[in-house]
């Protein structure tokens, strides 16, 4: 069994570099071969109960609308009931498996979704519309997320580790970690396997049970990391797979009495109500639910006259469109001082528009969002956006059979504009002048949220204060706002954006787990 002492010290799983002829042809094939298995029907996994329901999710490519990934059953009620009560009764004997086995579990399931790797990223380029780094990226952060929780836990079941005790003659005093019960785990769409993945693997890993409800546009690859755990051994019971509706099952979920904590990351809105639901006791509850909820973003970039500005403009551009902007990081807004803001955002529109926008599995740079209501709000946003700024690129629908937006660009936006404040999540920017450095910080500081953001500037007293009073959970200095490596930047925002949980963090376990003192008379 490994020990934190014949563990290696972590490290970051590498990214697949595709301009490598071999590294491209293998994603090629992993992509063949993920398409020769499209259209299959997954059940729900309810302990070692494998359930059908005639109820169905249909899971699409958002980047060709006419290619069903798969049929996926659909829980209700009954069902999620059915899944809370294995969880509860599967909890007692999981809590009681030593730390280290639990651990072990992670790291043979990291080691086989390292040996799959671009199988588990090319599920991704279908059912969520990445590009292939994209994708790559997200599978190399579900690995580190499963290698980095099985670290702590082991870290964590030392027994006074985490917080050397105080010594007192004549006591033996020790603190631990225990589970907490059941938890309901809803992940988001965006990055449908490394936030699924890590939320699941560190509640569990921590000894609790789950029910895993995965949002309802990516349930497929979240079902073949399930199954990923259930080749690995993990007792059935640990994780139940529950696709099913928000409202419906969600809802019902998060008022259970049975319910410890819910594990939510995804919109604001969904956040606040499993918040409000969860803060309601229902009757035969005898504990408060515990809420860790990440939410949305309006993240930005602040550039100064003495930045590199290329640099920046690159920066900006890349953490607006990655992923067609769908980051909860995405650099939705910037901010540049008026002595270089022509220059910059001249820089911003021609990169912009060089962008292409395309088929994911033909690796285009920018693909589709992810599904029709996005792609009407985001095309809303734009035309509320040429009432608010001036268009400078893109600002309307792409070609393709799949919900393709173009990157858009609109300057000489107000720092109060709805396109300023709002998270549209999608290909959209909104640049704004500032007189000066201090106020283009003070315009970035004017949000609701607080997730991340990025100050350009070569000015080192400058960098100083803006280390200091731009109010965000993740703060990088002349570098984009998006793509936080597990365990060196750890992730989680401020304000509306969430709990600041941290996910990638030596904190982040403790969300999931409870200390226990025990103070013994020598
Ligand atoms: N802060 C972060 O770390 C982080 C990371 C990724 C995404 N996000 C945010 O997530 C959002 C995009 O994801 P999304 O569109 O999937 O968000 P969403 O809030 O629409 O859905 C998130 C999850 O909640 C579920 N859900 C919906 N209604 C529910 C209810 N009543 N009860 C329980 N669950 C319910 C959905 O099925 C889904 O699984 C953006 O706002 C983005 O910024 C935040
Ligand atoms: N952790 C990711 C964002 C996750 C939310 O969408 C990043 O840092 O870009």
């Amino acid at each position: 069994m490994n020990t934190l002492t014949n563990v290696k010290p972590f490290v970051n799983e590498p990214f697949t570099d595709f301009s490598k002829e071999e590294n491209k042809q293998a994603m090629e094939a992993a992509i063949a071969k993920i398409k020769a298995e499209l259209g299959r029907e997954y059940p729900l996994h309810i302990g070692s109960k494998k359930v059908m329901t005639e109820a169905r999710i249909v899971s699409i490519n958002p980047g060709d609308k006419d290619e069903v990934i798969g049929h996926v059953s659909k829980a209700d009620q009954a069902l999620a009931e059915e899944a809370m009560q294995t969880a509860l009764q599967a909890f007692e004997s999981w809590k009681r498996v030593p730390a280290a086995e639990r651990a072990d579990y992670l790291f043979k399931a990291a080691e086989l979704m390292r040996q799959r790797k671009h199988e588990f990223s090319a599920l991704m380029i279908l059912e969520s519309g990445k590009n292939y780094a994209e994708a790559d990226a997200d599978t190399a952060e579900a690995i580190d997320f499963i290698e980095f929780y099985a670290r702590e836990m082991l870290r964590l079941s030392r027994t006074n580790e985490n917080q050397p005790l105080t010594k007192i003659a004549g006591e033996t005093n020790n603190l631990t970690y225990i589970p907490l019960g059941v938890g309901v785990v809803i992940p988001p769409w965006n990055f449908p396997l490394a936030i699924c993945v890590g939320m699941t693997t560190a509640a569990v890993v921590s000894g609790n049970t789950v029910l895993l409800k995965p949002a309802s546009t990516t349930p497929i690859i979240a079902h073949k990391f399930v199954a990923l755990m259930e080749e690995v051994g993990l007792p059935a019971g640990v994780i139940n797979y529950i696709p099913g509706s928000g409202a419906e099952v969600g809802d019902y979920l998060t008022t259970h009495p049975k319910t410890r904590f819910v594990s939510f990351t995804g919109s604001k809105e969904i956040g606040l109500r499993i918040n409000r639901l969860a803060a309601e006791t229902a009757p035969g509850q005898i504990w408060i639910k515990r809420v860790v909820a990440e939410m949305g973003g309006k993240d930005g970039i602040v550039v100064d006259e003495t930045a590199d500005l290329q640099a920046a403009a690159q920066a900006i551009v890349a953490s607006a469109f990655g992923f067609q902007g769908q980051k909860c990081s995405a650099g939705s807004r910037a901010f540049i001082v008026e002595s270089v803001y022509d220059e910059v955002v001249e820089k911003v529109a021609e990169l912009t528009k060089a962008l292409q926008v395309g088929l994911p599995e033909t690796n285009a740079p920018v693909g589709p969002v992810i599904d029709q209501g996005s792609y009407d709000k985001i095309l809303n946003y734009i035309e509320i956006g040429k009432t608010e700024g001036k268009l400078l690129a893109g600002g309307g629908k792409a070609e393709g059979n799949g919900y393709y937006i173009e990157p858009t660009v609109f300057a000489d936006v107000d720092g109060k504009a709805r396109i300023m404040q709002e998270e549209i999540f999608g290909p959209v920017l909104a640049i704004g002048k500032a007189k000066d450095w201090k106020e283009a910080i003070a315009l970035y500081n004017d949000t609701e949220f607080g997730l991340t953001g990025a100050f350009f500037s070569s000015d080192e007293d400058r960098i100083e204060e803006a280390l200091e009073t731009m109010h965000c959970g993740n703060l990088y200095i002349n570098r984009k706002c998006t793509g936080a490596l597990v365990g060196a930047h750890p992730f989680g925002g401020f304000n509306m954006s969430g709990t600041d949980s941290k996910a990638g963090g030596y904190d982040y376990l403790l969300l999931f787990t409870q200390a226990k003192l025990t103070s013994r008379k020598n």
